[in-house]
């Protein structure tokens, strides 16, 4: 089984298009927490574009009320964000090497060129007991840097996947991302995946099951305006048992 960790950025940007409090993202958080997915995520960005740092502290608030589901913040660790998230302590914190003025996260951690400035950082967010993946393309020999930088997990980048599939080169491009999450846990890493995933795709990366999470907000979105966002909830789950 992989849990589902649903990313609410795309309902933050419809409710910051108005200026005014509607979509609610609390509202939507807590049906789809009720609808059974293991946790929440948000990728607070420097401009706020969607999810804001407030979110991050009314979603862990929210999540007081549900023992055993999480709260995961992704983002680009400078100083609103890691000061954000060292008060509101997440279950877990994904760190993604974006640059600000970025559309969306289109990259993983050169570790070679950022391990040093990543270590303080993650033993920062340790030391507070939150859980630390980083996200990273899907090249087995980064994994043990990843380990040696400290984090927990990685988080594979999987747009190359989405890309691929149902594509010729779909088995090759699964298998490769099967050979990353494998060198993962031979490192002693867990393994998170998210950016792209589908109700299509995302079955094949996690039948063999190395993936533990996966995150999931802009397709599960768009797909929740044709069949609704209960039932597209209940189709990931069910997809993920
Ligand atoms: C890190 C990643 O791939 C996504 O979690 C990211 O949050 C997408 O960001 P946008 O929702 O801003 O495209
Ligand atoms: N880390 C991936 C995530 O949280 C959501 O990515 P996407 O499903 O919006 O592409």
């Amino acid at each position: 089984m992989t849990h589902l960790s649903v990313n609410l950025n795309k309902i933050g940007l419809l409710r910051n298009s108005r200026g005014r409090d509607y979509p609610n993202v609390i509202a939507m958080a807590k049906r789809t927490l009720e609808k059974g997915a293991f946790g929440l995520t948000i990728h607070p960005r420097p401009d706020q574009r969607h999810a804001t740092y407030q979110d991050a502290f009314d979603l862990k608030e929210l999540l007081k009320q549900y023992p055993g589901r999480e709260l995961n913040v992704e983002g680009f660790p400078d100083a609103k964000f890691m000061e954000t998230v060292l008060e509101v302590l997440p279950h877990q914190c994904t760190l993604v090497p974006d640059d600000p003025n970025q559309l969306t996260s289109d990259h993983g951690w050169n570790l070679s060129r950022d391990q040093d400035a990543l270590r303080p950082v993650i033993a920062k967010l340790k030391d507070k007991g939150i859980r630390v993946a980083l996200f990273m393309d899907p090249e087995p020999d980064n994994m043990a840097m990843a380990k040696a930088v400290g984090a927990d997990r990685v988080e594979l980048y999987t747009e190359a996947y989405a890309n691929a599939f149902h594509t010729e080169k779909q088995a090759d491009v699964n298998e490769r991302y099967q050979a990353a999450a494998r060198a993962a846990l031979d490192v002693g890493l867990e393994v998170n995946a998210g950016h792209d995933l589908d109700l299509e795709n995302v079955g094949l990366l996690c039948a063999e099951g190395n993936i533990t999470e996966v995150s999931i907000g802009h397709a599960l979105t768009v797909e929740a305006l044709e069949h609704g966002w209960d039932s597209v909830v209940n189709a990931y789950l069910e997809q993920l048992a």
